[in-house]
């Protein structure tokens, strides 16, 4: 494979942006901006055995799920996406197909949220594949979802259901049986196909001082994470937390999954108590599913409770950390 045919053959043929000056094809991408708008720019790298497994993933699943995850860090800031870059270190036993396959796939994502790829770089490796996105968004000026944003009184709530992406990956890893097959494969597709949440981002950007955080790590990790940069007290309450039906039945681990699994790439975040009715209703006229899970107590310290029944336990940052697996 020649690497200047490759990216002959990925370079888009058209755009959706017009304030493009150069794309693909010079030494780095010119773009113009809005005036009264911030640029967001994200980046996540995703390695072959840590993030997925290629023995079990298409190279279309993994080109899908490296541009998703970091559409869904835009969309955590409340911004709406518009380019992304990527970068590929591509090992020996990698075709030429392959990679096409793989930007196809995340050419087809982009093209549901108008985004165009811009750049990106290639180099063989004599690692596993190693595939590297820069996503950027723009936002208008201030209304940025910061996790620092959370006030004593608001409403803390996430959008869609979790878990799932665990249950799937345990699926994968042939920890979990399924009752048949549509079972496993629901499940399976949250983990490899995550569908980030522009949409409810878009909308909490039209709130008032909305903190937000996309579900990577899992859910006691990034309600930690917005505890410690608002410095508050958050409770949630385990019978409000939004779960597929099937998720309970699956294996005894379905708590741990929906609290440490990760990678369902929801929105959690807080809204003030009197805008939540109508960010709520909002979001259902819109087709976003959001649930109310806690509420955020007080100000001082950071520390997040987990209510079960009558139980209130402290809720560790606990959950996905790269040096820190049990492997
Ligand atoms: N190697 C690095 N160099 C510089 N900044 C980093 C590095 N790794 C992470 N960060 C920054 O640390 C913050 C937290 O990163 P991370 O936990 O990966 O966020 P997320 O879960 O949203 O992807 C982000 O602002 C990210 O840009
Ligand atoms: C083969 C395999 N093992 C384990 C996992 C689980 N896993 C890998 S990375 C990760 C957390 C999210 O990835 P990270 O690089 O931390 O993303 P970020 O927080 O930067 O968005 C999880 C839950 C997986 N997806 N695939
Ligand atoms: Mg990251
Ligand atoms: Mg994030
Ligand atoms: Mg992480």
């Amino acid at each position: 494979m020649d690497e200047f045919e490759l990216i002959q053959r990925i370079t888009p043929r058209s755009l959706s942006h017009r304030e493009i000056e150069i794309g693909i094809g010079d030494d780095a991408a010119v773009y113009h901006t809005k005036n009264n708008y911030q640029e967001i720019v994200a980046v996540d790298t995703m390695v072959d055995g840590i993030h997925f497994l290629s023995s079990h993933s298409s190279p279309a699943d993994i080109g899908y799920k490296a541009l998703a995850v970091n559409i869904s860090d835009i969309a955590a800031m409340g911004g709406r996406p518009k380019y992304y870059l990527v970068s590929i270190a591509v090992p020996s036993g990698w075709g030429a197909t392959d990679i096409e396959a793989m930007y196809e796939e995340m050419n087809k994502l982009a093209t549901l949220y108008e985004m165009d790829l811009i750049g990106g770089d290639t180099v063989s490796a004599n690692g596993p594949l190693v595939l590297t996105v820069t996503a950027i968004g723009e936002i208008e000026k201030g209304r940025s979802c910061l996790r620092s944003h959370a006030e004593p009184g608001d409403v803390v709530f996430v959008t869609g259901e979790l878990g799932s992406s665990a249950a799937g990956l345990s699926f994968i890893l042939g920890q979990t049986s399924a009752r048949d097959e549509t079972q496993s494969q629901y499940f399976i597709e949250r983990h490899k196909r995550p569908e980030p949440r522009v949409e409810a981002g878009l909308i909490c950007s039209r709130y008032h001082h909305v903190a937000l955080n996309d579900i990577s790590d899992g859910l006691a990790s990034e309600l930690n994470e917005i505890a410690e940069a608002s410095r508050v007290s958050i409770d949630i309450y385990k019978e409000l937390i939004p779960v597929h039906s099937d998720l309970h039945i699956l294996h005894t681990k379905w708590e741990e999954w929906v609290l440490f699994g990760g990678e369902d790439f929801e929105l959690v975040g807080t809204i003030s108590n009197d805008q939540w009715e109508r960010f709520s209703q909002e979001c259902s006229e819109h087709d976003v599913r959001v649930h109310q899970i806690g509420r955020v107590t007080k100000q001082g310290q950071a520390e997040v409770f987990y209510h079960d029944g009558q139980d209130r336990v402290l809720l560790e940052k606990k959950g996905y950390n790269h040096f820190k697996q049990d492997r």
